[in-house]
């Protein structure tokens, strides 16, 4: 592969404005991939990869390359080319890579490769929370799964089409796809594609969604004419997916703190044909008040670490801190304890999240099943679903029915 000066640019400017400036990488690399109409495909996917990669590898690339943070641009110059010659890319004579120690890069990467925050790239404190949690062996295979890129899934929008119809009308648009088996509406991406720009999308016949998350609406088991309270619905990945398993039928409601992410469901519910939703904004206690004792199914997919989903958000490993798993472990609670009310007796919950630390999921509902409000519910099952088992995202659900 050979190196072209604007594209290594592109990469330089993004890990700035990440790494200094506490920008999303997602955000920043949507940002760069508009800066140049003429760059292709190839383009584009250097510069996504390789941002994404040197994020990934912040801590082992830099203490490889021997600096320290905040990077001034010659710092992140060398974690660029720490990045390149372990990928064995040869360094052009650029002003930036003279004296690159080849060899020396080589050997650090051995050396470090034997200890896993360093190979697997991730703060002290996370690794201990992990291993304390999971026990050495589960997480050591767990964080290292979390490092690999995550394959391109697929969720039908069975409100509009099939599987099958949907690969063939991929496949005429030169994307090819697999099913998966035990995820019903799940294809797999063979090679990475921009599947945005595609017509069928356009149309809505499909949402990205990864399987395991694609496992949390069917877990709620619900059924056409249902009411269904959707109650952390943030853009709607899980209240879309619902919404097709009721066949448009009965009532979903979709709740966020934040209006602005229910904006987006409601542009996305628009292009998947649902029009069984209603949305409200939780700025008062009076949305949930109103629905006691209403809902045949509630679904809790509560703010979390998003320990599990480190493949896709590399970046959260560095912005993540103890104060805020502390935080957020109490609103767990708090979200279990206040909207589990809008179970009817005999109706259903789903508490999910996108971690796979047992104090985010299982001790949660523990907690909450010994509560007051808990013990009007009964434990139905639960799944734990870790990356390195099951190859997609790491994600928590948990059933439980309120008794009669
Ligand atoms: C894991 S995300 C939801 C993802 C979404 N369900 C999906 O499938 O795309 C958690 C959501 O909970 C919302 N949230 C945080 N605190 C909340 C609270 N106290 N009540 C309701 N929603 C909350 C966040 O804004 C965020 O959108």
């Amino acid at each position: 592969m050979r190196l072209h000066r604007n594209l290594c640019f592109a990469v330089i400017d993004g890990l700035n404005n990440i790494f200094n400036d506490g920008e999303y990488a997602d955000k920043v690399i949507q940002k760069l991939l508009k800066r140049d109409k003429r760059w292709g495909s190839r383009d584009r996917s250097f510069i996504a990869e390789t941002t994404y990669d040197i994020v990934r590898w912040k801590r082992l690339y830099a203490k490889i390359a021997d600096v320290k943070e905040p990077f001034d641009r010659d710092n992140l110059w060398r974690l660029f080319a720490v990045w390149a010659t372990l990928k064995g890319i040869r360094l052009p004579d650029w002003k930036y890579f003279e004296n690159t120690p080849t060899r020396k890069i080589k050997g650090r990467f051995d050396e470090l490769s034997k200890i896993r925050k360093y190979r697997d790239s991730i703060p002290d404190w996370i690794d201990e929370v992990g291993l304390a949690e999971l026990g050495e062996d589960l997480w050591t295979k767990e964080i290292a799964m979390q490092n690999v890129l995550a394959d391109v899934i697929l969720r039908v929008n069975t409100l509009k089409t099939t599987k099958k119809e949907l690969q063939q009308r991929l496949q005429s648009e030169d994307i090819e796809t697999e099913f998966l088996d035990g995820y019903p509406s799940a294809l797999k991406l063979k090679e990475r594609a921009n599947v945005f720009k595609t017509t069928a999308f356009k149309d809505g016949w499909f949402e990205v969604q990864d399987a395991s998350s694609q496992l949390v609406a069917e877990f709620l088991n619900v059924e056409p004419g249902m009411k269904v309270v959707d109650t952390c619905a943030g853009a709607g990945g899980k209240t879309l997916h619902i919404a097709a398993l009721m066949q448009n039928k009965g009532q979903v409601i979709a709740m966020d703190i934040y209006e602005s992410k229910l904006r987006k469901l409601k542009t996305r519910a628009k292009r998947n044909g649902v029009h069984n939703f209603d949305m409200r904004v939780l700025d008062s206690t009076k949305p949930i008040k109103k629905l006691y004792d209403k809902a045949d199914r509630v679904l809790i997919d509560a703010p979390c670490s998003g320990l599990g989903v480190l493949r896709r958000n590399p970046d959260a490993k560095w912005k993540l801190e103890p104060e805020f798993l502390d935080r957020i472990r109490v609103t767990q609670q708090d979200v279990l304890q206040k909207y589990s009310r809008m179970v009817k007796p005999g109706g259903k919950l789903v508490y999910a999240t996108c971690s796979v630390l047992p104090s985010e999921n299982q001790e949660q509902v523990d907690k909450f099943l010994t509560s007051e409000f808990g013990k009007d519910f009964t434990f139905v099952k639960d799944n734990k679903v870790l990356a390195h088992q099951s190859g997609f995202d790491g994600f928590y659900m948990a059933l439980l029915e309120k008794k009669k």
